[in-house]
């Protein structure tokens, strides 16, 4: 697409160089800039992209784009220099528009939350996978085409980048994708990310305090997840959520709400409950349905019935819907238990807030016949208020609990661990072991027949970041090779 015709309609001034040039790509990381790319100029939280200009024009960007406007007199340039006034808006629309506006020709699905995002993402990938359309999920854990993991190489967000994201839609929609479920985190609301997805439903899971210093504040966190409301043109809203609930108060848009209390129009009761399995009935204004969903949890129940309302809402039979959701199954890391000869109940889940270790120790707590111990710690360098409430939680419900190491970067895990302790109650049963590997080998080691182990943070991640250095570290690989190691010592 000629530049002239990618700036068209965009609030910009263009000095230098010719605007009659063919643009191919957009790109905001200097080395990776490309013949015929657009370079974008940003400062960031580590660096200042003005450095990196020459590199780009190197590698042949037609054209650059920066937001100080001072600039424009000052930077000169054997190509064309725009200036916009917001480079993270622009490298949406642009990113977009050279795309032709995939997004335009989905039905595209943003679910945000502090909790549960990347479990109903999959969750309404499931169901339409069932009902027989083709749909792609991005998220926390990747990007998945009917269910299948699609390996990026390039860096991770839980919401892509605009430069990634619309390259990938306009793939999909020529292989005959109709569906995309994206998640909306609130770090790629605030930076524009998801701003020209053309998002037809905004799904508002919950709020609870986390990544307020990514943000400054809570407010800013809070509004952060808002923008979603404006971007999207139908609301599903969590009813049982004091914030979801303000959202569509505020939001002059259609709206639905679910839950499990009251006053809400899909509303999911739970009637019965086994070890891995629950008994449900829906009820709305279609009628009621009573079903099975393959797995236990309140929590999990909000997040079914966030799917299955979304879902309904698309436009497909809620009897069919139900159905499907008879073979619903977590996603990777979310309370995945683990088969063993050693009559324990041993659970990979991904809490790391507060909500959620709540919410898994809540449900695990109902269902141990002894025993409930917990292995965790808290991230480093992020977020340091959450310790002493995720100390307060576990302590309520664990009966012993190992602290451990969990991403602790730059700071020191003893202190970390300190501060999550100081949550604890008085009496509560504790010990530190700081090496992960260690604290679980040691967590199954002592534990009983009967007893629950919740091994928690982590999930699906396969790294743990210590200092600078990024070593490779699953809690499902480490729980393998303890069972194994148990296994061959039984024999011996
Ligand atoms: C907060 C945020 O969105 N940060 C993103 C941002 O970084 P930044 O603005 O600080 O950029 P910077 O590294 O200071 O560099 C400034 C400019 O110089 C350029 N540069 C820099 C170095 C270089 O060698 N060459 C070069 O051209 C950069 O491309 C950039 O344009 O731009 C970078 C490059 O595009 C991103 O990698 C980076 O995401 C980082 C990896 C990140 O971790 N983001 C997290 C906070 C995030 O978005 N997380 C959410 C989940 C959390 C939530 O729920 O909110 C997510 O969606 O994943
Ligand atoms: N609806 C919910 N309410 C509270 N906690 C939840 C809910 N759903 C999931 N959780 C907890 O949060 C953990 C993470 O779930 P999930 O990955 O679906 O959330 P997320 O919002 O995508 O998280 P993140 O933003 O950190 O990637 C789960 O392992 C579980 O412990």
């Amino acid at each position: 697409m000629q530049l002239a015709e990618l700036l068209k309609d965009w609030p910009c001034t263009v000095k230098g160089g010719s605007i009659r040039v063919e643009v191919l790509g957009l790109e905001d990381y200097a080395q990776q800039v490309k013949e015929g790319d657009l370079f974008v100029v940003r400062k960031g939280n580590k660096e200042d992209g003005l450095k990196y200009v020459d590199i780009a024009i190197d590698n042949g960007a037609v054209g650059v784009v920066i937001e100080d406007e001072k600039l424009l007199d000052s930077l000169k340039l054997s190509v064309p220099l725009i200036w916009v006034p917001n480079s993270l808006k622009f490298m949406s629309y642009c990113a977009a528009k050279l795309n032709r506006f995939p997004a335009d020709a989905m039905q595209v699905i943003a679910i945000t939350g502090t909790n549960g995002k990347t479990t109903v993402s999959h969750f309404i990938g499931q169901l339409l996978h069932a009902l027989h359309k083709n749909v792609i999920v991005i998220g926390t854990n990747g990007l998945f085409i009917n269910g299948e993991e699609v390996k990026l190489n390039y860096e991770h967000l839980t919401t892509l980048q605009p430069k990634h994201l619309h390259r990938i839609l306009k793939i999909a929609v020529q292989r005959g994708v109709q569906y995309v479920v994206l998640e909306a985190s609130s770090m790629g609301l605030a930076k524009h990310r998801l701003d020209d997805c053309s998002i037809d439903y905004g799904v508002f899971l919950n709020l609870a305090e986390d990544h307020i210093e990514d943000h400054g504040s809570y407010e800013k966190y809070k509004a952060s997840k808002q923008i979603l409301a404006t971007l999207a043109s139908k609301l599903v809203l969590n009813g049982d959520d004091s914030f979801c609930r303000t959202v569509g108060l505020q939001a002059k848009k259609p709206k639905v709400y679910f839950g499990l209390g009251n006053r809400v129009d899909f509303q999911l009761q739970l009637l019965a409950e086994g070890l891995h399995c629950s008994t449900v009935c829906l009820q709305s204004n279609k009628g009621q349905k009573v079903f099975t969903i393959p797995f236990v949890g309140e929590h999990h129940l909000q997040n079914a019935i966030a799917a299955i309302t979304t879902t309904t809402e698309l436009g497909f039979e809620i009897e069919k819907v139900c159905q499907a959701a008879e073979k619903l199954h977590l996603p990777k890391g979310r309370l995945e238990s683990i088969e063993n000869d050693l009559n324990l109940s041993i659970f990979i889940d991904y809490a790391h807030t507060e909500a959620a270790l709540r919410a898994v120790l809540k449900t695990l707590k109902k269902t141990t016949e002894r025993n409930l111990i917990v292995v965790f710690s808290c991230g480093g360098d992020r977020d340091k208020h959450k310790r002493i409430k995720m100390g307060a939680v576990a302590s309520k419900y664990a009966d012993y609990i190992y602290l451990t190491m969990d991403n602790p970067r730059s700071e020191d895990p003893e202190v970390i661990n300190a501060q999550i302790a100081a949550g604890f109650l008085a009496n509560q049963k504790y010990e530190m072991v700081l090496d992960r590997g260690e604290a679980i080998e040691t967590a199954i080691r002592n534990a009983k027949e009967g007893d629950t182990i919740l091994i928690a943070g982590k999930g699906h991640e396969t790294t743990q970041i210590i200092g600078a250095k990024q070593i490779r570290f699953s809690d499902f690989e480490c729980v393998k090779s303890v069972l194994e190691k148990s296994l061959s010592d039984q024999k011996e």
